[in-house]
């Protein structure tokens, strides 16, 4: 017997989620499969049913939510035999796209049951680990900005993106450690990536693989407003990097120094985090998660 344990995240996306279990078992088969159904109740809640899913010998963990809800179960699982399964019910969903994951409930549930795992990188900023990606500057004040809104919608982001230029406060010179070399800047944005995807098909490192061994780093030097938009619509038509001020990166390990802080507000797979550390250093555990997913290993 399989034992598939599914954990939903109840108010992501638009919320009002569920799966009912007529429904799961007309797709797994109750001869194969011995299946458990929880809701998570509050932030980090998903952590704690997952960590009792694996006492309870769950050979398959699914993951219903977005990419929040993802890194809560998937920060259990790392180098574990215990396989990742994801349904998207996010709003962004950017992993799951990334892995060709289809949005629809019924097909996502089919390719869990083909169970055809492929193995992908993570990566971890300090203690925490990121699926997707982790920053600092802009896009951890627009997920500051897009959790406060409550609307868990494109439009919530899009309100977040408008709040935040307005009141974006440029980290002073960062040091920065990649590749053998060091620089200072005042940037606008550091991300640092593993996929290749945000959520809604929108991207700041195309080139990104989540099976390279690598990160993708976007680093932007501080921008007037004008140029703050003239890169959201950059974003829009998908050429992030043809920003005068973009560098990009591929590498193992990042390291990230503020002298005049002793924390950095960041953000971890669209999750706001205060980390309290002068130094951030990011790096990749290569092929450390087993997903299930229809993208061929
Ligand atoms: N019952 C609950 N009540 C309140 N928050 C919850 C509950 N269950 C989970 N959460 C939190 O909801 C947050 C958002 O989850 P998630 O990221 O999966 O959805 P999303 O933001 O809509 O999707 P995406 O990140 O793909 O845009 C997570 O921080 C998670 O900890």
């Amino acid at each position: 017997m399989t034992n598939i344990h599914f954990i939903i995240n109840p108010i992501a996306g638009k919320g009002i989620r569920y799966l009912s279990m007529d429904l799961l078992k007309s797709i797994f088969n109750v001869e194969e499969f011995t299946i458990v159904i929880k809701y998570s109740k509050y932030k980090r809640h998903a952590t704690e049913l997952t960590q009792n899913s694996i006492t309870e010998d769950a050979h398959i963990i699914v993951a219903c939510g977005g990419d929040g809800t993802i890194n809560e179960v998937a920060s259990c699982l790392i180098n574990s035999s215990v396989k990742l399964g994801i349904v998207p019910m996010g709003s962004g969903n950017g992993l799951a796209s990334n892995l060709n994951i289809p949005r629809k409930i019924l097909n996502s549930l089919e390719i869990i049951r083909k169970q055809e795992v492929i193995k992908i990188d993570v990566g971890r900023v300090n203690q925490k680990y990121f699926f997707s990606n982790t920053g600092v500057g802009f896009d951890a004040t627009v997920i500051k900005n897009y959790e406060s809104n409550n609307k868990r919608t494109l439009i919530g982001y899009i309100l977040a993106c408008f709040t935040s230029i307005n009141e974006l406060k440029h980290p002073k010179k960062l040091k920065i450690h990649i590749n053998d070399t060091q620089f200072e800047i005042d940037p606008f944005l550091v991300f640092i990536s593993n996929s290749n995807e945000l959520g809604y098909k929108f991207s700041l490192t195309p080139k990104a693989s989540l099976q390279d061994g690598l990160l993708d780093v976007l680093i932007i030097t501080k921008i007037n407003k004008l140029k703050m938009i003239w890169f959201g619509f950059l974003v829009l038509i998908k050429k992030p990097l043809l920003l005068k001020e973009a560098q990009y990166y591929q590498t193992k390990q990042i390291k990230v120094q503020n002298k005049k802080q002793d924390y950095f507000d960041t953000q971890a797979d669209g999750e706001f985090l205060k980390i309290k550390n002068e130094t951030l250093t990011i790096h990749i555990d290569t092929k450390a998660l087993n997903v299930i997913s229809p993208i061929l290993a």
